[in-house]
Formats: structure tokens, sequence, C-alpha cells
């Protein structure tokens, strides 16, 4: 587990940044914290880090936001408004097996909301710091048995 203080929303976007930089195709990141925690804004660093250009925005009406056009695609989903059988019908495994679009980073807001998970993801719990600013709490998970935890990228 690795953590990281993050003073301001620039810190947040940076580790985003270095996120999008190192992680490979068919990485998952789940994303935890309250309302407001940084959760979106880590996803515009991570864009960023890929070289996306285009303005990264919260997916509201249109579920899933992909962002074709840097290093790897960016699949960001946010899960707030959603029902657990609303989430299943969303067939993300497609997203994280490479299936139907090519394999790139799937970003989820709000994961705690997924009836099911990939076999390996990194998990990202953003809390508020009482002096201001947040920390970053990331874990690499493995629950396949024949797959090793992938190495954290940081
Ligand atoms: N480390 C930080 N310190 C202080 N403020 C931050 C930090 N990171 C992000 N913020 C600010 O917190 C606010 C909320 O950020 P953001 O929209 O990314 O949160 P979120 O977790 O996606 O919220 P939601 O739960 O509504 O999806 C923004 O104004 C953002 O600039
Ligand atoms: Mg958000």
């Amino acid at each position: 587990m690795t953590k990281f203080r993050l003073t301001d929303a620039q810190a947040t976007r940076s580790l985003g940044v270095r996120l999008g930089e190192s992680l490979p195709p068919g990485t998952v990141i789940l994303l935890e914290g309250d309302l407001g925690a940084g959760k979106t804004t880590l996803v515009q660093g991570i864009g960023a880090g890929l070289g996306i250009t285009d303005a990264i925005v919260s997916p509201t009406f249109t579920l899933i936001n992909e962002y074709p056009e840097g290093r790897i695609p960016l699949y960001h989903l946010d899960l707030y408004r959603l029902e657990p059988e609303a989430v299943a019908a969303l067939d993300l495994e497609s997203y994280w097996e490479g299936v139907e679009m090519p394999l790139g980073i799937v970003a989820i807001e709000w994961a705690d909301r997924l009836p099911y998970l990939p076999e390996s993801y990194l998990h990202l719990n953003l809390t508020y710091l009482s002096e201001g600013g947040r920390q970053a709490q990331l874990i690499s998970v493995s629950t396949g048995k024949s797959e090793a935890a992938m190495e954290l990228p940081l």
C-alpha cells in the first residue's frame, strides 16, 4: 500500500498524471472517497498523463465517457446515481477484458456500487485531512488464483 498526502487539487491532479503516464493497458482503477474527495480531479490528471486534450468531465447521462486519443484509451465511469442492477447491465467486463474495445485504463468513481469486480485492479481511496487537503491510499489487489497483483507503478 502506498499513501500520498495531497495538499491541494494540483497535487491530486499530479498523482493522476503520473498514473496516466505509467499504467499499462487493461488497468482498472477503482476510486472511492466521499463527495468532493477529488475522484474526478484525479481522473482529469490521468487523462492529462495519457496525453488526452479533450476536457474530462464527470459522466452523468452518458454513464461512460470514452477518450480514445491518448497513449491508450481512457474509459471514465461514475456509478453514483446507479442502482446495482443498472451497473450490472452496463456489461463492464468488456471494458477491462478488451473484448469489444481496445484495452485501456478504466477509471470508476463510486466503485463501491460495483456488483462484481475484475480479477485484479488498483484501489484508490481518497479521504479528507482535517488540516485541509486529502490523503490518497493506493493498493494493488488481485483476486485471481494464478494472477499476481500488479506492482504499484509509483
Ligand atoms: N487534494 C486536494 N485538496 C483540496 N481540494 C481538492 C484536492 N483534490 C481535489 N480538490 C477539490 O475538491 C473539489 C471536488 O473535487 P472532485 O470533483 O474531483 O471530487 P469528486 O470526488 O469527483 O466529487 P463527486 O463525489 O461529486 O464525484 C474540487 O474543487 C477540487 O478542485
Ligand atoms: Mg466526481
